[in-house]
Order: structure tokens, then C-alpha cells, then sequence
């Protein structure tokens, strides 16, 4: 399977993201995007489209999360977008996973429906008082939602990486496991409580790291994304 790191774009406006890309225009190949909430609710689909044109490849993270009937509704509406990946929240349950699927059933390229198990913004303590009557660990609690949006139809799991190694080893089927929540070693966490190294997110064995303030905020964002990527996929980019 194809291993890449991803760039959060958590900008407030196209522009700032443009000006962000910019530095990376001398580069062989364009970096991974991801579009999230903050800069879709200020950019909008025109955005996504723009990047989609220029040759990005995007991971739409929007965390649909509604009725059934409404996602569906919404997973038709973005389908012209053309992304790669998109999220929804697997707390949506399986019937929400089987709608998605269904609508995007007649498309040469549906994107990779991704569910967001629990976010890695949660610690135990902050996950108990959220979530009523969870008493379970955050490993058992992430395996059993990544294996419950499996069998609704996603395609893949959003998870921290410390609950990648037994995701990998309960769930028999092969799936992208996409983990953000990454910190080089001395990197602020901020509001992040599941962190782990781009290093030790490639020996458990993930897929896609997500990574946004370790390189939108750093003084030079190209030479820090070239080194995630070094730690990440070492010989093998
Ligand atoms: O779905 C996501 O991408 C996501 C899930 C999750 O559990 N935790 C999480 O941080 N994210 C996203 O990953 C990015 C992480 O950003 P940084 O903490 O700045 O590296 C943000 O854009 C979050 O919205």
C-alpha cells in the first residue's frame, strides 16, 4: 500500500493556504493535502476544486456525522469534487457507512471513506466524560468502531497510531490506517493528548500520517515537512 504524509491546511482563507503551497512550488512533487473544516467553511468547494486542478491529491476531512439520509445527502453533494479521501465519524454507525457507500457507488473514483474512530485529541479521562457509559480503553474502544464503519462500508480508519498496532492485529482484513496526532521528538503537542513520532507511526505500520502545526507553524514548513517524511518513509520514498 501507498505510505505518504499529509498536510493539514487548517488556514482561515484560501489565500493564506495559496501562500502556504507557494513554498513548495520548486519541489519535484506536490504535497498530500488535507482540506478540513476550518479553511472548507472559509474556502468552500471552489477551493478544493482549485487544488484539485493544480494536481493535488486532497483528503477532504470534513467528519460527516448526521442521520443517515442526511450524509448520504451530503457525501452526493461532494462527489463532484473529485477527492481522494473524505471522513466521517464511525460513531455515525454502520447504517450511516452503508448510505455513504451506497452514494457513492456509481463513481469511476470514489474517494476512500475514511471513519474517524476516536479523535487523538482524547485522553482517557477526557473520552470517559464525553462519551457516557465508556469504560473501555481507548485500544477496545477504537477497534470496536474501526470494525463496526468496516462493515458499514468504509474503506479505512482514522485513529492515533498508539492504537494502530492492535487495530492491525484484531482486524484481519487489509485497510489504510491514517493516523494523525504526529509529533517529532520536542515537538509541542498542543491540544493533541495520543501522540507519537513519525518514526515509531512507520514501525507500527501506518499508512498515512496527518501532520499540520509541526509544519504549517514551523520557520521553514518545506525543510520540516521533508524531514517528517525522512523519519516517515526513510529509504523506502
Ligand atoms: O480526521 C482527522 O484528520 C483528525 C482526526 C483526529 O483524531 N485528530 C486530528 O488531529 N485530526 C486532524 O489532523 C490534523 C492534526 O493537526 P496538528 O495537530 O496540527 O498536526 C488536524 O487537521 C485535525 O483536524
Amino acid at each position: 500500500m501507498e505510505k505518504d504524509v499529509i498536510v493539514a491546511l487548517d488556514f482561515p482563507s484560501a489565500n493564506v493556504a495559496r501562500e502556504f503551497l507557494a513554498r513548495f512550488d520548486g519541489e519535484a512533487r506536490k504535497p498530500f493535502v488535507k482540506v478540513g473544516m476550518e479553511l472548507f467553511y472559509a474556502a468552500g468547494p471552489d477551493f478544493v476544486l482549485e487544488l484539485k486542478t493544480k494536481g493535488y491529491k486532497i483528503f477532504l476531512d470534513l467528519k460527516l456525522h448526521d442521520i443517515p439520509n442526511t450524509v448520504a445527502g451530503a457525501v452526493r453533494s461532494l462527489k463532484g469534487l473529485g477527492v481522494d479521501m473524505l471522513t466521517l465519524h464511525a460513531s455515525g454507525g454502520r447504517e450511516m457507512f452503508m448510505r455513504a457507500r451506497e452514494a457513492v457507488k456509481d463513481m469511476k473514483r470514489p474517494p476512500i471513506l475514511l471513519a474517524v474512530t476516536v479523535l487523538t485529541s482524547f485522553s482517557d479521562v477526557g473520552r470517559k466524560e464525553a462519551l457516557l457509559g465508556e469504560n473501555r480503553s481507548a485500544e477496545d474502544a477504537v477497534y470496536h468502531l474501526a470494525h463496526l464503519a468496516l462493515q458499514g462500508g468504509a474503506d479505512g480508519v482514522v485513529s492515533s497510531a498508539m492504537e494502530g498496532k492492535y487495530l492491525r492485529e484484531h482486524i484481519r482484513q487489509s485497510f489504510p490506517l491514517v493516523c494523525p496526532g504526529i509529533r517529532p521528538a520536542g515537538a509541542s503537542a498542543g491540544d493533541q493528548k495520543r501522540v507519537v513520532t513519525p518514526a515509531d507511526a512507520r514501525d507500527i505500520g501506518v499508512d498515512y500520517i496527518v501532520v499540520g502545526r509541526p509544519i504549517t507553524q514551523a520557520k521553514d514548513p518545506v525543510a520540516a515537512y521533508k524531514a517528517i517524511k525522512e523519519e516517515f518513509l526513510g529509504g523506502s520514498q
